[in-house]
């Protein structure tokens, strides 16, 4: 882990001088940081991915509404990978953004830095994007006003995000054609030695949705769900460690 130390965030500055010579901050960009308490830890005294996904989500979800003007809700969140644990007692940086806005759709994306307070060490955890839609009105679907990108990192995201959305809604339709198709290669499995029955690793969990659980729209808050996949994989994956020994 590289320790960048300084009083900025490892990330870009927000605040950007314009050719124009203005100075220009994202107006859709929202920050946030928590200190890791015990409470949000795991049973290895590191802050649980459940909770982390939670603040993801909150964070990128005001980011959306700050450009929507309206309600949002996640649709889909693309693959994250975790850089680095992050300790009890450390700061966890959170900064959203939205790159781009299709009809009622936008692709928001999401920074996560940790900073250690007493050595001013500062590292990148993991980048994500999250697809947030406005709620529909009893208009009908919600128009986006579109991004305007001002500087050129935005430029490119507004670019690339454009590739995204064709490209994660092409997965969605691979997905669902393998599920439905003949084609899987069911019973193709190879013998390996101390192998664990994938079915002997299941493991389900039914969650009761309680008012903790909704966010400001009184519904269940998506960063909650992804919490609660989190916990049965954790298990699961520990199913297939502790059987396979
Ligand atoms: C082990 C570790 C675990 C954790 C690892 C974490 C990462 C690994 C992923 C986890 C994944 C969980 C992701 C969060 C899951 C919740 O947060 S669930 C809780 C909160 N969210 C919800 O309840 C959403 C429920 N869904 C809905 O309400 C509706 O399906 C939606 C999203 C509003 C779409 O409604 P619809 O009738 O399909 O509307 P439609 O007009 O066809 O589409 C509206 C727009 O949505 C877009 N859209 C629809 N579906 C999608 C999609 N899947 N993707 C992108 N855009 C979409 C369309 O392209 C369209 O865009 P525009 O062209 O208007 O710009």
């Amino acid at each position: 882990m590289s320790c960048e130390k300084g009083d900025g965030d490892p990330m870009e500055d927000p605040l950007f001088i314009l050719e124009s010579g203005e100075v220009y901050r994202n107006p859709t960009e929202v920050k946030m940081s928590q200190i890791v308490m015990p409470c949000h830890a795991n049973h290895c005294g590191e802050l649980s991915v459940g909770q982390l996904l939670k603040w993801m989500d909150s964070t990128a979800c005001l980011s959306a509404e700050r450009h929507a003007g309206s309600p949002c809700i996640t649709a889909s969140v693309d693959d994250i990978h975790f850089e680095h644990t992050i300790g009890v007692g450390q700061v966890v940086n959170i900064k959203a953004k939205v790159n781009r806005a299709f009809t009622s759709s936008m692709e928001v994306g999401i920074t996560v830095s940790c900073e250690d307070l007493f050595s001013s060490c500062q590292w990148n955890v993991c980048n994500a994007f999250a697809t947030f839609v406005a709620r529909r009105t009893e208009e009908g679907k919600v128009q986006l006003k579109q991004v305007i990108p001002r500087t050129q990192t935005e430029q490119m995201e507004y670019s690339i995000a454009a590739e995204r959305r064709r490209m994660r809604l092409t997965h969605a339709e691979i997905i669902t054609d393998l599920l439905s198709s003949n084609t899987a290669q069911l019973g193709e499995c190879q013998e390996y030695q101390g192998a664990v029955s994938a079915e002997r690793t299941r493991v389900e969990s039914v969650e009761l949705v309680l008012p903790p659980h909704a966010n400001h729209q009184v519904s269940t808050f998506g960063g909650q769900i992804m919490a609660w996949m989190e916990n049965v994989a954790t298990i699961a994956a520990w199913c297939t460690l502790c059987l396979g020994q």
